[in-house]
């Protein structure tokens, strides 16, 4: 069953141009000049109940935006969201208590306050019942490892320490769904570690659906099954995460050594693209239709010792799909 169901969502902001120098602001008091910019545009997607999906793309791409519109923090321009049966931006108190976000460049904790007090405010908040909220956080915070911190002011924590109390503080009030912007932003590797195996237990502990967005690939293919990838607020890619590569990468890779020397010509005149070349080894770049043909004829006409076929890594086609290589025009999904 589909908790979040996303149909032809669309953000327009509308940016003022201010003409540079006193004057240009004396002008903007009488004349405001505006452009607008689509910030995205025309999404639908479903995500089913209890997925750990990953929503990625460049900077700019749109993916805080429609994060803002799914908690119902923006309203958007036009189409249709409902999540969990709820229009977000409508704010009804059924939405806020079934779901949490967390924004690792935002602090949802008062900053003045140990994050102890502010998890009271939203025990009052979400009317969590003492004996769920003394349990919760207990096994939380030990969980995190923050649990001799919670009492400690929050703007004297590291940032690592807060990100893990944010989290703490999003899912205390046990949301079925839990949006995570950039959760992971300016963690040490173990930090990060630490809040993936939480995250990941965490969903599948309660069966809590999970979108979350992360420049952190690792994040992704640890934790997400499923991937969405957007570009300039269009979806470019909904599927699964390990199906990405089959689907949106143009070329593979055949890495071959030779019993002799064979010039580097030879291989560009059969359609491959020399990646690396040392002594007697080649790596080279094919494009996918074409290399059972090119394999075939290297190992009939060149002096082949060993020849293997690789696809690129994850990482290579999400940054050939952000550089626009892995895509072409009308092939978006
Ligand atoms: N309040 C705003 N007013 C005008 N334009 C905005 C506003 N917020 C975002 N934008 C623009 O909308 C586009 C999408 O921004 P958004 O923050 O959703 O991207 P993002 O995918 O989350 O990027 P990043 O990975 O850099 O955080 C960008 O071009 C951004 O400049």
């Amino acid at each position: 069953m589909s908790v979040i169901n996303v149909e032809g969502l669309t953000k327009e902001y509308l940016v003022h141009h201010k003409k540079p120098g006193l004057s240009g602001s004396v002008k903007a008091l009488f004349h405001r000049e505006y452009e607008r910019k689509v910030a995205v545009k025309g999404l639908s997607f479903k995500i089913n109940e209890g997925e750990f999906a990953g929503f990625i793309g460049p900077n700019g791409a749109g993916k805080s935006t429609t994060l803002k519109m799914l908690t119902g923090i923006l309203t958007p321009s036009s189409g249709t969201a409902d999540v969990i049966g709820c229009t977000p931006w409508k704010r009804s108190m059924v939405h806020r208590r079934q779901i949490s976000i967390v924004m690792g460049n935002r602090s949802q904790l008062i900053w003045d306050l140990p994050p102890l007090e502010t998890f009271g405010l939203n025990k009052e908040m979400y009317q969590i019942p003492k004996v769920d909220f003394d349990k919760d956080l207990t096994e939380l915070s030990e969980l995190l490892g923050v649990d001799h911190l919670l009492k400690v002011q929050t703007r004297k924590l590291s940032l690592g320490e807060r990100m893990k109390m944010e989290i703490i503080g999003a899912v205390l009030h046990r949301p079925r769904v839990l949006f995570l912007d950039e959760p992971t932003i300016g963690l040490d590797l173990f930090a990060q570690r630490h809040t993936r195996e939480f995250l990941k237990d965490y969903n599948k502990r309660y069966g809590s659906t999970i979108l979350l967005t992360s420049h952190y690939l690792e994040d992704i293919k640890e934790l997400c099954d499923r991937l969405l990838v957007i570009d300039k607020g269009q979806m470019l890619y909904d599927g699964q995460t390990n199906q990405i590569v089959n689907k949106l990468s143009l070329h593979k890779f055949i890495t071959v050594s030779f019993k002799q020397r064979v010039s580097p010509e030879r291989i560009v005149a059969l359609g491959g693209t020399i990646v690396t070349e040392q002594l007697l080894k080649m790596v080279i770049r094919v494009p996918r239709n074409n290399v059972t043909r090119l394999a075939g004829e290297m190992l009939n006409m060149l002096p082949v010792e060993d020849l293997t076929i690789e696809d690129p890594s994850i990482e290579d086609v999400i940054e050939n799909v952000y550089s626009g290589e892995g895509i072409k025009e009308g092939e978006a999904i």
